[in-house]
């Protein structure tokens, strides 16, 4: 597949400017129906119908945006053949393996117990979780040792958590991370120490993100994610939405080609949700009854597997720079094509198993961890074949 270009679908919507910037063009004259926003048209004639029920279930967004950046993409073509097979392939293993959110806490370093500093220790990784990735050798790169084990990648992070607290340093407390005399950038450094000369990349950004949530916190929510999740009222989506909206540092979502929107992609507010949901095993503060809204996670592991699946395919602008490694630009347009076709692709993989196998009980989060942890087998047997794509960032 690689070099097939997509001619994109005519794009359904034409940019028009926005509602606001009409209110805001300070032009004397009433609205035509043609020039208002259809969309904004469409809820006020449902409003005045008595149709809107503003109490309707919240829904994020972010498929709806992958399926726009799909139609309109160019540098990444999805494999329908690839994707029917690795759907059989996937389902088969899951179905083996029995895989299921009780899997999550068996991995060594996730927390065990099922309480509130669960909750917090959860808060604060997804709040840290993004860009592990280095361009130094593996006996070079950042890494922790802990355990009498050497962690590197996601794992470091959570190591290193794990790390502070046995050494009663209070990493998952948001009063801590206002604190600006106890948690600093020298204070984080030690937490995040590495056994080599790197050192964590965005350390200061690291800071910035617990410092914000710390404030966020303390003023909206007493302090305690868990009020997050009592305001969302068992919703997941409207977890995810709370994130973005009240949390800069969730709010994973950038411009594309013009698009009235921003597309959200939500990675890590999705991923928080998700942690909840297997680490609670649905239960408690993991309990969502529209949990099937979340979407695959679009990070840079998933992406390299489903490429070697052969599921999604890069054009050959897009091969080479992943191939050698070139760092590509966050929110540029090839990274949103990479990001967001990922998310298309694990969608069609999630509707390939439910059609073949409807008593099947997986959803795209499962498939997303699935993949990320056969993609790290394949990592740790030497099996990479295609490097990861590079892109710094505070968002995956
Ligand atoms: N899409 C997706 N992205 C994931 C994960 C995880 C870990 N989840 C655990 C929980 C349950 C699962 O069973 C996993 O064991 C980390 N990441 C992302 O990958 C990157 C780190 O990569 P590397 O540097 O190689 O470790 C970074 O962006 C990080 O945010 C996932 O599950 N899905």
């Amino acid at each position: 597949m690689i070099g097939s270009h997509y001619v994109p679908a005519p794009s359904s919507r034409d940019p028009k400017t926005s509602t606001t910037q009409h209110l805001n063009s300070g032009k004397d004259h009433t609205m035509s129906d043609d020039e208002a926003d259809p969309e904004l048209l469409a809820l006020l004639r449902q409003h005045f119908q008595g149709k809107l029920n503003l109490d309707e279930e919240p829904e994020t967004g972010v498929l709806e945006g992958a399926e726009f950046v799909y139609d309109n993409s160019i540098d990444v073509a999805l494999d329908m053949r690839a994707t029917k097979i690795a759907a059989e392939m996937i389902y088969a293993q899951m179905k083996e393996k029995e895989y299921s959110t009780t899997n999550w806490a068996e991995h060594e370093l996730h927390p065990k117990t099922k309480d509130e500093s669960t909750v917090a220790f959860i808060f604060t990784m997804d709040l840290l979780n993004f860009s592990f990735w280095s361009l130094l050798p593996d006996d070079e790169r950042f890494a922790v040792s802990y355990r009498d084990k050497r962690w590197t990648g996601y794992w470091s992070l959570v190591a290193s958590l794990q790390r502070a607290l046995d050494e009663d340093i209070p990493i998952t407390d948001p009063h801590y991370w206002q604190n600006e005399d106890e948690c600093t950038l020298v204070s984080l450094r030690h937490v995040f120490r590495s056994c080599t000369e790197e050192e964590i990349p965005l350390l200061e950004a690291r800071l910035e993100c617990l410092r914000e949530a710390g404030r966020v916190l303390y003023e909206k929510y007493n302090c305690s994610f868990t009020n997050c999740i009592s305001a969302a009222k068992g919703s997941a989506a409207g977890l995810v939405n709370l994130l973005a909206c009240d949390f800069r540092c969730f709010r994973d979502e950038h411009p594309f080609d013009g698009r009235r929107k921003p597309v959200r992609l939500l990675k890590r507010a999705q991923i928080l949700v998700a942690d909840l949901w297997a680490c609670f095993n649905g239960e408690r503060y993991g309990e969502f009854r529209d949990i099937d809204k979340i979407t695959m996670f679009a990070d840079y592991r998933v992406p390299q597997i489903l490429s070697s699946l052969g599921c999604i395919g890069y054009s050959p602008p897009l091969h080479a720079l992943v191939s050698k490694g070139e760092v590509i630009d966050s929110g540029s347009r090839l990274e949103m094509q990479l990001r967001a076709c990922s998310i298309w692709c694990v969608e069609l993989l999630r509707r390939q198993i439910k059609q073949d196998h409807p008593e099947a009980t997986v959803n795209a989060i499962l498939i997303d961890f699935f993949l990320y942890d056969m993609m790290k087998r394949w990592e740790a047997e030497g099996r990479e074949t295609m490097p990861h794509h590079r892109t710094r960032s505070i968002w995956y």
